[in-house]
């Protein structure tokens, strides 16, 4: 690479650093620490506010991948509340990650879609990465469809599939961390929730016949997802620690996000972009970046919205079928 670019990289990457703090400066302190959890009564307040500025009662709610929000900006008639307007929101830090809230509608069907989520790696602990899914709930949303990018691990995956998610490995969880630490607050769900089911079964075979209608199959992949809390890309002995641990795709979001989700009654489905391979060999040089995490996104979005476009269309037809994987709050 020459010093030119070198040195325009550098500003860049200045630039954005610059306006993400710019983005946190009205939040005092930003840390790991587990005071001043979220009542129900606060997120009851923060679904009102919301509720009392828009008319649609969205069922289906959409967390937008890196570099995946196009799937926001397709919404008609949309009303949009950047994350900073929002009280006892966080804000968001990540390139790819606009930081919006947008309501809006897929084929006529309202939606609640974060164009952005929460990374334990922001600063924030797991349950404020998580405290917006508890907001859809409020807000009546029934049905959550996460995407995100990850990393394929499975020697199958090439880069530009889709690997609909069938179940993960929490490792932040193993240590201990968990959005759902503190006291349990029953209306949400049980203390001890099952995990077996979190990934519905029906939806995501609904996926994969929407991706046959689509002409996708032979990029639409199904496997397990494995959270690592970043920022840092993985070491070679970690991802080949993984893989022998049955690891498919591995990410640092998302399992936080559906935790919380199954455990408040929300039906999941849950798909990952396979934005670059995972470098399990010491003689390969290549190096994970989030510049090609975004560009390979960028590249599968016209396919990544259509199938978003027919799971959609597929729930608001059918949602009836999943509610006996439904344990109520
Ligand atoms: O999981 P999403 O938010 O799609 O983003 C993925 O991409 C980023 C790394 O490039 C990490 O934040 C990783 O989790
Ligand atoms: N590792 C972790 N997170 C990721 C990756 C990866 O390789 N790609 C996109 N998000």
């Amino acid at each position: 690479m020459s010093i030119n670019i070198l040195k325009e990289n550098n500003v860049r990457n200045n630039r954005l650093n610059a306006n993400a703090l710019k983005k946190v400066k009205h939040i005092s302190h930003i840390s790991h620490n587990n005071e001043n959890f979220y009542t129900y009564e606060l997120i009851q307040s923060i679904a009102k506010f919301l509720l009392d500025r828009i008319n649609i009662r969205p069922k289906i709610g959409i967390i937008c991948g890196s570099g995946m929000g196009t799937i926001a900006d397709s919404l008609t008639d949309r009303h949009i509340f950047p994350y900073e307007t929002i009280p006892h929101f966080p804000v968001s830090t990540v390139p790819g990650h606009e930081g919006r809230l947008v309501f809006g509608c897929v084929n006529g069907i309202p939606i609640m879609c974060m164009q952005g989520r929460f990374h334990y790696y922001e600063g924030y602990p797991l349950w404020k990465c998580a405290m917006p899914i508890r907001v859809m709930k409020l807000v009546g949303v029934t049905h959550l469809l996460a995407t995100n990018a990850a990393g394929g691990l499975n020697p199958d995956f090439e880069v530009g599939d889709i690997m609909i998610i069938k179940d993960h490995i929490n490792l932040m969880g193993f240590a201990g961390n968990n959005p759902l630490l503190g006291v349990n607050e029953d209306r949400f769900g049980p203390r001890f929730p099952p995990m077996n089911k979190a990934y519905n079964k029906k939806l995501r075979e609904a996926v994969h016949g929407a991706a046959k209608d689509l002409n996708m199959s032979s990029i639409v992949k199904e496997g397990v997802y494995s959270v690592i809390g970043g920022p840092n890309f993985e070491t070679v002995a970690e991802l080949n620690m993984l893989r022998i641990c049955g690891v498919d795709a591995v990410g640092m979001s998302t399992v936080h996000e559906v935790i919380t989700a199954h455990h408040c009654g929300m039906t999941v489905i849950a798909f990952s972009l396979i934005t670059n391979k995972c470098v399990t060999n010491y003689d390969d040089h290549s190096e994970a970046k989030h510049s090609e995490v975004m560009e390979a996104a960028a590249e599968r979005a016209p396919l990544i919205r259509s199938l978003v476009s027919k799971i959609v269309s597929y729930i608001d037809e059918n949602h009836l079928i999943c509610t006996d994987e439904i344990f109520s709050p």
